[in-house]
C-alpha cells in the first residue's frame, strides 16, 4: 500500500520520541484521511487524541505502526510501536494466557526467561498466576489487559491504543487507564509512551496531554481539562 514519495526514518538520535512532518495519506477510494499532519510527542507519558468520526485518527495509527506508508512527509520514530484495537478478540490468538504471550516474546529467550517474562507481564496488568487460564474464560476487561500484556511482552515502548475501552464497563475502563498511567510515568526507568484515541471524554482526566484531530490534522497539545472545555 502507499505511494510516492514515502519515507519512514528510524532515528536513535532524535530528541523527540515520535515526530511527524507534513504527513499526507489518501485511501485508494480517494478519501484524504491525513492532510499535512505534523506533531511531536516530546516525552513518554499518556497522550490522548480526540476527534470526530472520519477525522483520520485510525489512519494515523496505521501510519505510525508501519502498516501503511505515508504518501508524502516524514515519520521520525525512535520507539518500537504496538497497536492495540478496540476488540481484544481480534488480537488474542492462542488458547491460554501463557501461550498467547509466548507468541509476543523475543525468540532468543530460554524457557526459564520466557516463564519469568510471562509471569512479569501478567503481574504488570493485574492477571498474576493466570498462565493456564483459557482465554475464552476471561472477561472482556481481562482480555483487553492480556492484549496489553502481549504488547509489552513484544518490548514495544510506543503503545498505539485505538479506543481500547470502547467495549468495556466503567470498572474495566478504569483498570486499563490506571495501568497505562502507571507504566507511562516519567519517573520510571523505562517509561512507555502511549497514544490513546478516545471518544469517552472522561478519560481525558487521566492523560498528560491531549490534542484534537480535525480533517486529517492534529492540533496542538493541551491539558486534558482544557480539551474537555474546548469540546463542551
Ligand atoms: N481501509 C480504508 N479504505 C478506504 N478508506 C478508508 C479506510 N480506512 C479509513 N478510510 C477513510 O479514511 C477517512 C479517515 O478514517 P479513519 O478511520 O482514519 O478516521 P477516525 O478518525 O479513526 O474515525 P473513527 O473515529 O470513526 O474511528 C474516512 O473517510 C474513512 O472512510
Amino acid at each position: 500500500m502507499g505511494g510516492n514519495p514515502k519515507e519512514i526514518l528510524s532515528s536513535q538520535s532524535s530528541t523527540n520520541s515520535l515526530t511527524l512532518n507534513n504527513i499526507s495519506y489518501s485511501w485508494k477510494a480517494g478519501t484524504k484521511a491525513l492532510d499535512n499532519c505534523s506533531f511531536s510527542i516530546p516525552t513518554p507519558g499518556l497522550w490522548m487524541l480526540v476527534g470526530a468520526n472520519g477525522s483520520g485518527k485510525s489512519t494515523l495509527f496505521r501510519l505510525i505502526s508501519g502498516l501503511i506508508a505515508p504518501q508524502s512527509g516524514q515519520i521520525i520514530c525512535s520507539l518500537k510501536p504496538a497497536l492495540m484495537l478496540q476488540n481484544p478478540d481480534h488480537q488474542l490468538l492462542l488458547p491460554s494466557c501463557a501461550s498467547d504471550l509466548l507468541l509476543s516474546l523475543p525468540p532468543e529467550l530460554n524457557t526459564q526467561q520466557r516463564n519469568e517474562r510471562i509471569a512479569f507481564h501478567l503481574r504488570q496488568v493485574g492477571l498474576s498466576d493466570m498462565e493456564d487460564r483459557p482465554i475464552h474464560t476471561l472477561s472482556g476487561g481481562q482480555k483487553q489487559r492480556l492484549a496489553l500484556a502481549g504488547a509489552l511482552a513484544s518490548e514495544a515502548n510506543l503503545l498505539l491504543l485505538d479506543e481500547p475501552t470502547a467495549l468495556l464497563d466503567k470498572s474495566s475502563q478504569k483498570s486499563i487507564l490506571d495501568i497505562l498511567r502507571r507504566i507511562s510515568r516519567k519517573s520510571l526507568k523505562d517509561p512507555i509512551t502511549a497514544l490513546w484515541i478516545t471518544h469517552r471524554l472522561e478519560e481525558l482526566t487521566y492523560c498528560d496531554g491531549a490534542a484534537i484531530m480535525e480533517q486529517g490534522r492534529l492540533g496542538q497539545w493541551f491539558s486534558g481539562a482544557e480539551v474537555i472545555e474546548k469540546l463542551k
